[in-house]
Formats: structure tokens, sequence, C-alpha cells
């Protein structure tokens, strides 16, 4: 889909040069993805508290604001690229730039900004292995997932997920300056996740993909395969969930919730791929089931997260 579809005509719509009144901060603070952004971090953070070692609480809490701007940064430079697309789904026309309140160029270097900036500071705040990750993970979404995978091919978010998933080692690096088999067992944890978390959406979404010509997974294999994606993930990920507990990485409280949690996603795929379909595979149940295991993926991965920090704050 190429980029001019919309290009600078949102400029036709009336942009304010006035002092900024509490809609255009809405408008710069939605170019930030605020709602995705919050585990996002959640994960970072926790990343940070399960690192061995200490951090001052001050520098400790510039790292999560850096964590959530780069991922703001990341959303906003990703806007401004998707603009076309974002214009033809339901789900995105609304957004600052598509519908002509934020200028496409001053989301962009508004994203540049916040991106340089979080990249910077973090470095000077905690250290620079930190600051490498977060450079790439913000490099990973712009330029792998958004300019290169999304419209390219259906494993778009399997191999652009990876984005999503480097914050718990850039918190563990915040603290240590370097990395370990705890937090690359969590970056794997958040990559494997990732598939049925997107996927189960994307069954009721398909459509305005679909119209935007981005080939996710139920538009180009159809809704019968992706539901069998999701399952298949889901089922991958309930061991890869588990093994931080296995392996003497984590405490029982995590034990616990992954076990709990895990068994809960599996019920949800199931209920996924058993829901009733016409021929094709399309729901004949309004996607009901899916929408289900999209919020569950979310309380899912929340609590593998919190499950993890309780255990170190709890049993130490
Ligand atoms: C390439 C990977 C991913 C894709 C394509 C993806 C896609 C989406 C989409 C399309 C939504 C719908 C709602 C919206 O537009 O805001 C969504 C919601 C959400 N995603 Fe993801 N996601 C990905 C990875 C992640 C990761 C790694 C996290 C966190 C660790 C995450 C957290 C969330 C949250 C919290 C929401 C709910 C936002 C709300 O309340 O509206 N996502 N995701
Ligand atoms: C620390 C750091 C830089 C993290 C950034 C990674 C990040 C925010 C990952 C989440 C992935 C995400 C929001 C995908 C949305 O897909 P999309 O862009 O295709 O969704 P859309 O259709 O809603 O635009």
């Amino acid at each position: 889909m190429s980029q001019s579809a919309i290009g600078e005509e949102g400029a036709a719509a009336p942009f304010s040069t006035s002092t900024p009144d509490f809609s255009e901060v809405r408008d710069w603070l939605a170019l930030l993805k605020p709602r995705v952004m919050t585990l996002v971090v959640f994960t970072g953070l926790i990343g940070m508290v399960v690192a061995p070692g200490h951090i001052n609480p001050l520098l400790g809490a510039v790292a999560v604001l850096c964590i959530a701007v780069a991922a703001g940064a990341a959303g906003a430079i990703n806007m401004w690229y998707d603009r076309d697309i974002d214009a033809v789904m339901r789900r995105t026309v609304n957004r600052p730039i598509p519908a002509g309140r934020i200028r496409p160029e001053e989301a962009l270097s508004f994203g540049i900004v916040l991106a340089l900036g979080s990249v910077v500071v973090m470095g000077l705040a905690t250290n620079f292995v930190a600051a490498g990750w977060l450079a790439g993970s913000i490099g990973f979404y712009v330029f792998i997932y958004t300019m290169w995978l999304k419209r390219r091919t259906p494993q778009n978010i399997v191999i652009g997920g990876a984005a999503g998933a480097f914050p718990p080692v850039i918190g563990w690096a915040a603290v240590t300056g370097g990395v370990d088999v705890l937090p690359l067992l969590l970056f794997a944890i958040v990559f494997a996740w990732t598939p049925p978390h997107f996927w189960s959406l994307s069954l009721w979404a398909h459509s305005d993909y679909e119209r935007a010509g981005v080939p996710m997974l139920p538009v180009v294999a159809g809704p019968r395969e992706t539901r069998r994606q999701v399952m298949l993930y889901t089922v991958g990920l309930f061991p890869l969930a588990l093994s931080p507990w296995f392996l003497g990485l984590a405490g029982p409280i995590y034990g616990a919730a992954a076990l709990v949690m895990g068994l809960g996603f599996l019920w949800h795929a199931t209920r996924v791929l058993r829901d009733r379909q016409d021929a094709a595979g399309r729901s004949l149940t309004g996607d009901a089931p899916a929408k289900k295991a999209f919020r569950f993926s979310l309380l899912h991965l929340a609590v593998l997260f919190a499950a993890l920090a309780a255990d170190r704050l709890i049993l130490g």
C-alpha cells in the first residue's frame, strides 16, 4: 500500500497554531499509543525489580520513564509511517494523523526527538547496555516490524513481535549492566505470547486489515488456520511460561500464577478453536471467544509479571 494514499492531504484539516488546549495534548499523547504502552512498561519495570543488585530509586524511575517514552516514540513513528493504512481501518481512522489533527511530519519529528532523547537519557541515567537494548527495540519496531514485515508477510508479528519483548531485558540491563538467563526467558515468554495475543484480536479485526491490504494471518491463511495457530502458540507458551519456576529462577507464587494463567489461556484458545464457524472458518458467534481470548491474554501477561515481582518482594 502506498504512503501517498493520504500523504499530506491531512493538511486540509484546520491545524491550530494557538496555545495547545487539552484536546491537542490528548492527540499528542494518543501518538504514543499509551494503552498498549502500559503493559510494555510494566514488563520493563518488573525486569528491573527482579534483577539482582540495586539501582537508585530516582534513576530507576528515570529508566522506566525512558522505556515508556521510547515505546511511545516508536508508536508515533509507526503512526507516521502507517498513516495511509490507518486512514482506511475503522479501528484507527480517528487517530490524530489520518483524522488531520496532527501533520505527518510533526508526528515524525516528535517521534524521532523522543526516541533519541529516551536513548540518551537511559545511557546517562543507567548504562549504555540498557540504552543499546532500548535503541534496538525502537529500531526493531520501526524498521523491522513497521517498515519491513508488517505489509509483506503474515509472520510479521511473530518476528516483529520481538520489539515488544525487549522491555524486561532492558529493565534488567538498567540495573545490572548485562543480560542473564531469566531476562532472556522473559523475552521468550513475551515473544511467544504475542502471536496468540494479536491473532485473537485479528480474528475479528480482519476486515480492517483486508481493506488496508495488510497481510495479517486471517486475511492470508483464513480464520480456521489462525485459530489453529492461536492454539499452537498458546500450547508452546505454557511450558515456556513455567520454565523460570522449573529452573529455580522464580518462586512458587510465579509457578502457581504461570500454571493457573497458562491453563486459563489454553481454555480460551480451545474456545477459539471450537467456536461455531461457517465452512470458511468464520465465526457464527461474533467472535466472542476470540475477544475473550484477547482480553485474557492481557491479564495473563500482567499476572505472570506481577507474580514474578511478588515472589521477589514477598519471598525474597
Ligand atoms: C507485534 C506485536 C503486537 C501487535 C501487532 C499488537 C497489536 C495490538 C492491537 C492491534 C491492539 C488493539 C488495540 C489498540 O489499537 O490499541 C493491541 C492491544 C493491546 N496490546 Fe498489543 N500488540 C503487539 C504486542 C504487544 C505487546 C508486546 C504488549 C505488551 C507487552 C501489548 C500490549 C497490548 C495492550 C495492553 C493492549 C490493550 C490496549 C487497550 O486497552 O486498548 N501488545 N495490541
Ligand atoms: C521499548 C520499546 C521501543 C517498545 C516498543 C515495542 C512496542 C510498543 C510493542 C508493541 C507492539 C505494538 C504496539 C504493535 C501494534 O501493532 P501495529 O503497530 O501494527 O498496530 P496498529 O494497527 O494499532 O498501528
